[in-house]
Order: structure tokens, then sequence, then C-alpha cells
């Protein structure tokens, strides 16, 4: 199918070179899937993926959250057919509303993204900015050095070639491929505490120390991304020797010998905990469950376990220590818990 060529603005040439740079670096050769929510920057991460990384497969997920959103997710399938893709699916997933929406509807997103994929590589449109907003959050909650070290540019399976591309930069491409972006209403609404970042703090960041503070905190996420690869290859290391993986049986997965691990610096040992509770099904771990697993290393001495987040319908997984091992095993949850 032949299509006109595409507009060489100087935007969507910086946006397709943030593209070619990914798929030299990344690229199998298969082409990509390219998670296209209809705003700017994936928008503009989907003309260039067109030019750079094609075939490219458009998937956009309707998580039916707002009235009106299959007419969003449809138009956007349209505009990736327009642009150029070898093909675009809408994705209508049914996200569960108990807890936390944001983070619900992320997960749900992510799930159907990988399941759609076909073993190429997702690219996701999270730019520079974000990078910043990520880093200057974490900062602020006093998060540890892993969040702080922000996204990585390839997460296998997925690829986010625009952490060094300016937002306002994606908003010119659309300008110059004559694309009117779908704004998320959220996107706009003060009440969320990272718009209020991107409109306020940061600006007002760069008023008071001049500009490049968004590039200034994204440098930071990639000096503790590079110290954080040294600590998990350290970790992965740990773990090897305190004999991970062990006898797994069908509630119980393996065991870590406590001995080994008891006199490992706490920070290689939270990154070895982690990557092992990862490995083994945990979900959305959080840094307190984390010290709470640590604590079962070094000063615990009574019974009982630390439950971690993941599991299945009607169990959870629980870290016990038990004959100076310790193991993960699935509890049942009791009915009236
Ligand atoms: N409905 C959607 N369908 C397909 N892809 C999406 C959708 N929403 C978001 N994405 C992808 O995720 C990227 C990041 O979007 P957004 O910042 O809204 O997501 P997020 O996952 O909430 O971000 P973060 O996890 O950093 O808070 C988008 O550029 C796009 O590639």
């Amino acid at each position: 199918m032949s299509r006109p060529p595409l507009p060489e603005g100087p935007a969507l040439l910086e946006v397709r070179h943030a593209v070619r740079r990914w798929v030299a670096a990344h690229g199998t050769g298969t082409g990509v899937a390219v998670a296209l929510s209809g705003g700017a920057d994936s928008l503009a991460l989907t003309a260039a993926a067109v030019a750079e990384a094609g075939p490219a497969h458009a998937l956009v997920v309707d998580h039916r959250l707002q009235e009106g959103s299959a007419a969003v997710a449809e138009q956007a399938a349209a505009r990736a057919l327009a642009l150029g893709c070898a093909s675009a699916r809408v994705l209508t997933v049914s996200v569960d509303r108990d807890g936390g929406l944001e983070a619900a509807a992320r997960r749900t997103r992510y799930e159907a993204l990988g399941a759609a994929r076909a073993d190429r590589p997702v690219l996701l449109g999270h730019t520079l900015d974000d990078q910043a907003e990520t880093v200057l959050l974490g900062l602020a909650r006093g998060s540890g050095p892993r969040s702080l070290a922000g996204m990585r540019d390839f997460d296998a399976p997925w690829g986010r070639p625009l952490l060094t591309v300016r937002r306002g930069v994606t908003a010119k491409a659309c300008e110059e491929l004559e694309l009117d972006p779908y704004r998320d209403p959220h996107n706009l609404s003060p009440e969320f505490t990272r718009v209020r970042l991107r409109s306020e703090a940061l600006p007002l960041l760069e008023q008071i120390l001049g500009g490049g503070v968004a590039q200034a905190l994204a440098r930071t996420a990639d000096q503790l991304r590079e110290d954080g690869e040294v600590l998990d290859a350290i970790a992965v290391r740990v773990l090897a020797d305190a004999g991970s993986g062990g006898v797994d049986t069908a509630d119980a997965v393996g065991g870590l010998d406590v001995a080994e691990l008891v006199d490992i610096h706490p920070a290689v040992r939270r990154r070895a905990l982690r990557l092992w509770l990862l490995g083994n099904g945990a979900r959305d771990l959080t840094d307190r469950q984390l010290r709470a697993a640590d604590d079962l290393i070094g000063r615990w001495r009574g019974q009982g376990g630390v439950a971690i987040g993941g599991g299945r319908p009607g169990a959870r997984l629980v870290l016990s220590r038990r004959h100076g091992r310790l193991t993960l095993g699935l509890t049942a949850i009791g009915p009236d818990r």
C-alpha cells in the first residue's frame, strides 16, 4: 500500500532520530508494536516508528473508563493506519475498580499489551519530561535509588525510545503532521500530583535555576541506573550463593539460605530479595514489604511471615523463615479476613 511520505519538519526528525537510535541499540528486525493512546507522545512515536522501525503494529487499549472511550480508541487506530502502520488493533479491557483505579488501569493495560504484542517489542511514548517528573516525585517522597533511577529505555518487552525527547517536541511533531492529538482530561486536572509537578513545580524550578532542569533530573536517573545495574549483578551472584531455587513444591517455591545472606550489605540484600521475589510471582512489591522481608534475615526471632503482593485468588504469597531458610508459599485467605 503506498502512502504519502511523512513531512520533514524538525520536530518529527528529532523524534525519528531517537527511534532510529533505539532500533540500532535494541531492534530485533521483527518490527515493533506501538502502544498508542492517541496522545501527542505516542502519536509522534507511531509516525516515527513507521518510518524507522517498521513494520509497526499499533495497539490501542480502551479501558472503558470514560464515556466515549471507544470512539477515542477507534480514532487513534484509524490514525495509526493513516500514518502507515501495518495493523492497528483496539484492545478493550475491563478494569477492576477496586483499589487504586490508576494503578489498576495501568496494570490491565500492560497485561493486554503484553498479550497482544506477538513477540514484538512494545514501544511506549514516555518522554524526557516523564522521566524528570518521576525523579522529582521520587526525591520529594524520599524514594530509594531504584525508583530514582526512573525508567529504562529497554526493559524487555517494553521499549521507550523517547526518553531523550522533550514533550514539547512530540507536540510540535504532531503539528507538523497536522494531527490534533487526544488530550486526556486527567492530564489537565490539578488534583493529580503529576499534573501539578508538570505545570507548576518544574516550570518554577526552571525559572529559579535556569533551563535544563528536566535534562539534569533525567541525567541523575541515568547515573543511578548505571550504579543500580552493578548492584543488581552482585545481587544475582548473592542469590546463586544462597541457593535460590531449591526445592519447589505445589504451594511453596525454593528457598534461600539465611546464613548466606546475613553478612551481605543490606542494600545488596534487598536487591537480591526483590529479584528473587519478583522472579517467583510477587507483584507490586513495596519498599515496606521489602524491608519487612529483609527483617526476616537479621533480627527476626518469632513465628509467622511477611505477606507479599501477588498470589492468586483466595491465596496470598507469604514469605517465611523456617529451619534457616526463607521460603515463599501460598497461604489460603480465610473467609473472615
Ligand atoms: N490507552 C492506551 N493504549 C495504548 N497505549 C497506552 C495507553 N495509555 C498509555 N499508553 C502508552 O503508555 C505511554 C505512557 O502513557 P501515560 O504516561 O499515560 O502512562 P502511564 O503508564 O500512566 O505512565 P506512568 O506509568 O509513567 O505513570 C503512552 O505514551 C503510550 O505509549
